[in-house]
């Protein structure tokens, strides 16, 4: 199993109370799943903890079984586990590593220190330009780049690690919807190619529903609901961010005035729209 979480509470260094937990989890066979939730919900600790980043950089108590490939969190040297799992946080500037002077040096970072032969750092470094449309960033000073641009290399720097568990907390907080779903859709090309699992951690409905069939919610570190998109729905609704089109499904279907599947993007909420326009 890709992920395995069985009654798992987190309890920080210093804290009494958990900060998450106690939250099982099983992942479906598709290659995207949301994690939603609102601020402070527990998001960005669960994606640190199946980055590993526990117990060296995320101190405190952990209990219940919390594997990644099969094996306990934590045990797994470091090289192994960058190689496999890749986590992209909020704050693209935070995570270059300040130490490299093009964005092409910084791609070649990770798969250099995994002692790569330079044929295949030089095909790796390629290959995620192209995965994130950023051909053209390839000479530039990471310290140069824009919020966005730098969102892209710091994706583009997760890719060439090839890795099989992606975790994108807010990852795309600075791109337009457009650059997004472009990137999204390279990530699913992405996903099937090389069997890898991505995991989104999301405070807005949109674009996640459209690519993820199945959904987690969290409040207060808690799991909520986890199922299809229309079955968190109404429970998501009273956590995170949505368009008003959605806000207004909410109401309806509340009211049991929706008749269908919630709609997972804006063509299928124009679809939706139509058939019931049809119906009335
Ligand atoms: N190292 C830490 N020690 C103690 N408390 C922490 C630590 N990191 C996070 N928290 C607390 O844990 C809770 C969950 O935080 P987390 O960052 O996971 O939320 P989130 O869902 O990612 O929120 P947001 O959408 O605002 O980024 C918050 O109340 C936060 O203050």
């Amino acid at each position: 199993m890709v992920v395995t979480l069985k009654d798992v509470i987190f309890t920080s260094r210093g804290e009494e109370e958990p900060l998450l937990g106690p939250l099982n989890l099983t992942l479906p066979d598709d290659p995207f799943f949301v994690i939603y939730g609102g601020n402070g919900s527990g998001k960005s600790i669960l994606a640190q903890l199946l980055a590993g980043w526990f117990p060296e950089h995320l101190t405190g108590t952990l209990s219940g079984t919390l594997q990644i490939f099969d094996e306990d969190i934590g045990q797994a040297p470091l090289s192994t586990q960058a190689a496999q799992i890749q986590l992209i946080q909020q704050s693209p500037q935070l995570q270059l590593s300040g130490c490299t002077f093009s964005v092409e040096e910084e791609i070649a970072f990770g798969p250099e220190n995994l002692a790569l032969p330079p044929d295949e750092i030089l095909k790796r470094i390629d290959e995620a330009l192209d995965s994130t449309h950023s051909q053209h960033l390839r000479t530039r000073h990471p310290s140069t780049l824009s919020g966005g641009e730098a969102q892209r290399i710091v994706l583009a720097c997760a890719l060439a690690m090839r890795p099989k568990l992606l975790l994108l907390d807010e990852a795309f907080s600075r791109l337009t919807p457009k650059a997004t779903a472009q990137l999204l859709s390279e990530l699913r090309n992405y996903a099937v190619r090389h069997n890898c699992k991505v995991i989104l951690f999301e405070r807005a409905f949109l674009p996640a529903a459209k690519y993820c069939s199945q959904a987690l919610v969290l409040k207060q570190g808690q799991p909520m609901i986890q199922g299809s998109i229309s079955q968190i729905f109404p429970l998501a609704m009273t956590q995170i961010n949505a368009p008003d089109a959605w806000q207004v499904i909410h109401l309806l279907s509340t009211h049991h005035a929706w008749p269908g599947e919630i709609p997972r993007s804006e063509n299928e909420l124009i679809c939706a729209f139509k058939d019931l326009h049809a119906n009335l």
